[in-house]
């Protein structure tokens, strides 16, 4: 395959995340450790990274972290707002989208970066369940460089969990590591929402893409 010429492979362990109503797999050691340096690296400086800023109560804040969007030209994305048109993809990404399915069997056409400069920035609480992604969209979510803490927990409707036995109350935690691929799959964005929390402890830079797919039918129906 394609990548098998850039990227070399690492150990690759896989640690299922035992969730019920959800599907969370955590790879880690993904790439070689050079390959994982070079593409850290690499993507941190060239991406095209823009400040984002939502407007909240009538006031406009910038987001806590840089965000940079790829995709096929179809792949229109709308966060706060904010309407984000897709650059092509770089090479680099599209090996990366091209390991991602392997390693997940599932497409990808889309991808959202997030650059955390530090433990001040963070991710609240979401679940990636806009319509254009479908009903049980996969997500592969790549990590780079410092490691973070990873939040699940039930999404309510209503006040309810969808999961009727499922506490309201259940918290999963998973430090995401330098150079692994986390991927949430079938009812995962039904059921759980997810964030990345601040850490005081956290002084350097992560790097997170996050590939997904946007049938082109689908597109801009949002
Ligand atoms: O940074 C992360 O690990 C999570 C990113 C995320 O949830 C997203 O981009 O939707
Ligand atoms: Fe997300």
């Amino acid at each position: 395959m394609a990548w098998k010429s850039d990227f070399l492979l690492g150990n690759n362990e896989l640690q299922h995340i035992a969730l019920s109503g959800g599907d969370v797999q955590l790879y880690t050691d993904v790439l070689a450790t050079a390959a994982a340096e070079a593409v850290y690296s690499h993507l941190r400086d060239e991406l095209h990274w823009r400040q984002d800023q939502i407007r909240i109560h009538g006031r406009v804040l910038n987001i806590p972290r840089l965000q940079a969007w790829y995709g096929e030209p179809h792949c229109v994305y709308t966060y706060s707002g904010t309407t984000l048109a897709p650059r092509p993809m770089p090479h680099m990404l599209q090996q990366l989208a091209a390991l991602s399915s392997a390693l997940s069997g599932s497409d990808f056409n889309c991808v959202l970066c997030n650059l955390y400069r530090d433990g001040e920035d963070s991710m609240g609480w979401h679940a990636d369940n806009e319509p254009e992604l479908g009903p049980e969209p996969v997500i592969a979510s790549w990590s780079f460089g410092a490691i973070r803490r990873f939040h699940l927990k039930p999404l309510l409707r209503a006040g309810r969990s969808a999961l009727a036995p499922l506490d309201p109350d259940a918290r999963v935690r998973i430090d995401l590591p330098h150079n692994s691929l986390l991927l949430m799959q079938g009812a995962t964005q039904q059921n759980w929402q997810h964030r990345v929390s601040k850490s005081r402890q956290v002084d350097t830079p992560r790097l997170n893409l996050t590939f997904r797919y946007i049938a082109e039918a689908d597109a801009g129906s949002a």
